[in-house]
């Protein structure tokens, strides 16, 4: 049996100036490389099969299987573990009945129809990609993406194929490749498949011992839930408790939020995160990203008015967040308004991986390619989905991330639990950007979570915190808030109702969280 963990592809083209490339091999093999793909291009015959030879023999010194890229004759020659064909390669049905038994057959899949066919010709292995753009290669087809690879992944259910992700993969994206990665169904990456990082590294044994740390903590991290999770069960009353907890932490430590926002409701969100105890900074040029994102305690990204220069520093300030393993919460204002949206939206959840998403129902459905409801703008139409617990947790699978629906009810799920909250208030639909001070209050919480977090073990984790309270005790706040402000006697109607919410929410004690919390966890 092949271990695909670490699979490294060669290529001489990339070795440093004065790096020998069995020597490279030799170190990534000693650094924890657990299988090796020799690719040559425009390499004669003669000569590729001499690399082939003295790389096998390194190889077979480490106990490592040796796979040869394309030629099928080379891996013959040399007795090799396996071949590797792309789509416009020798067939696998042809590959097979050349190779001795036992011989493993990978194939480069790219979308489903190629998976599909890879499955029924009987490989052993897919590499799908890209999973990055990459320079290593000319891409001539799509990059899958992150979140495309977990939907390809699914297809492999209940088959023996195993899966590798290749293209672009790196340290820096590593951990957000394979959590981001994983399907709905749970199903991993078997492995990356690594060049550049390695081969063009001086330390090629340092690189890849790096590697496989991230690995083998991702791997023992286990799934998505404890991930992104610090607990493991939750009740209505531990919900309770928590919220409380990050609520006090978040007046005593008062939190940098760093927020990206559209600019109807930038002021209102940032008042709304005064309020809370939390400190705004509504910062959007990509320069000053990285600065910032190591004092913040918490990054919302939101897409309500979106131009070019906010979107240049979203794309980074997010890339950052999830270096620094800080809270990412994406809004995705509108997100079925237009293609723009749309293929924006894309871009940045490929990017990096959103810690909470959130959005009203119409906006969901659009992010999840449902038509089962609506929108009109940044507005969801009808009455939502008929099961929207189900909806909920299923998207919190598909994205990797906790998921927050808003309206009357909200559905707060982090891909198990579904936390289901009755609180709020008419008003609140008829002010604009309730939604978005909702963002707010979810990044300031999550911030807080972040905080209390603080001492706990980082490694294998995209994010420090318990989200999921974070994004429960931000909705429980705005929604009580909003409660008490209605029942005021100078609140006449959507006017005099905002700052009166503002009022509430910086008075909010935990004994009316205690109170009027209205929650049900499923
Ligand atoms: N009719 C209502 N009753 C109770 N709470 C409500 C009602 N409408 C909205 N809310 C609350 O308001 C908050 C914002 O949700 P909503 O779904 O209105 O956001 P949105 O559509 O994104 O808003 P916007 O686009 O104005 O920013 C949620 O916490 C939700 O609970
Ligand atoms: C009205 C509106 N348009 C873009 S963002 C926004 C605020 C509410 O989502």
């Amino acid at each position: 049996m092949i271990d695909y963990s670490l699979y490294l592809v060669t290529g001489r083209e990339l070795l440093p100036q004065g790096q020998d490339y069995f020597d490279s091999l030799e170190q990534s093999l000693q650094g924890g490389v657990t299988v090796v793909q020799i690719r040559e291009k425009n390499t004669d015959t003669s000569e590729f099969l001499d690399i082939a030879l003295r790389s096998k023999a390194i190889c077979d010194r480490h106990n490592v299987p040796m796979i040869v890229n394309d030629r099928v004759d080379i891996a013959l020659a040399v007795q090799a573990s396996g071949v590797h064909v792309g789509q416009t390669d020798m067939p696998v049905s042809i590959a097979r009945k050349l190779l001795p038994r036992g011989t493993v057959i990978g194939v480069s899949c790219n979308n489903i129809q190629e998976l599909d066919k890879a499955i029924s010709d009987g490989v052993d292995y897919v590499g799908i990609g890209a999973v990055w753009s990459t320079t290593t290669k000319t891409l001539n087809k799509p990059v899958v993406g992150v979140r495309g690879v977990g939907e390809l992944l699914r297809k492999l259910d209940g088959t023996s194929v195993k899966a590798v992700g290749i293209g672009g993969i790196k340290l820096k994206n590593l951990l957000r490749t394979l959590h981001g990665s994983v399907s709905t169904t749970n199903r991993a990456l078997d492995g990356v498949a690594v060049v550049s990082e390695i081969v063009a590294s001086t330390r090629p044994r340092e690189a890849a011992a790096k590697l496989c740390e991230v690995l083998s903590t991702f791997r023992s991290g286990g799934s998505i839930i404890k991930a992104m999770r610090t607990r493991s069960e939750y009740t209505a009353g531990s919900v309770i408790d928590g919220v409380i907890q990050i609520m006090n932490c978040v007046r005593d430590h008062n939190p940098l939020v760093h927020q990206i926002t559209n600019n109807v409701s930038i002021a209102q969100s940032a008042n709304a995160t005064i309020a809370l105890g939390a400190s705004p900074i509504m910062a959007t040029t990509v320069q000053e990203m990285e600065d910032i994102s190591r004092i913040n305690g918490a990054l919302l990204v939101n897409i309500g008015t979106l131009v070019p220069t906010a979107y240049e520093g979203m794309v980074v300030a997010g890339s950052c967040a999830n270096a620094q393993k800080k809270p990412v919460v994406f809004d995705p204002v509108g997100v079925g308004a237009s293609h723009f949206r749309q293929s924006s939206v894309n871009t940045l959840l490929d990017t990096w991986q959103a810690s909470v998403i959130k959005g009203n129902a119409g906006e969901l459905a659009a992010l999840a390619g449902s038509n089962e409801v609506q929108s009109k703008g940044v507005d969801t139409i009808g009455s939502g989905f008929k099961d929207p617990v189900s909806f909920a947790r299923n998207l919190a699978r598909k994205e990797r991330c906790v998921v927050v629906m808003s309206g009357k009810i909200d559905y707060i799920s982090d891909g198990t639990n579904v936390a289901v909250l009755s609180n709020g208030h008419q008003l609140l639909g008829q002010i604009t950007g309730s939604g978005c001070i909702a963002g707010s209050c979810i990044a300031s919480h999550c911030a807080g979570a972040m905080i209390l977090a603080q001492g706990e073990d980082k490694e294998g984790k995209l994010v420090i915190g318990d989200v999921f309270l974070g994004a429960i005790g931000g909705i429980l706040a705005l929604t009580i808030s909003a409660e008490l402000a209605a029942l005021r006697e100078d609140v006449k109607g959507p006017g005099t109702f905002f700052p009166a919410l503002i009022d509430e929410l910086f008075t909010l004690t935990p004994r009316s969280i205690q109170e009027r919390a209205r929650i049900q966890i499923q």
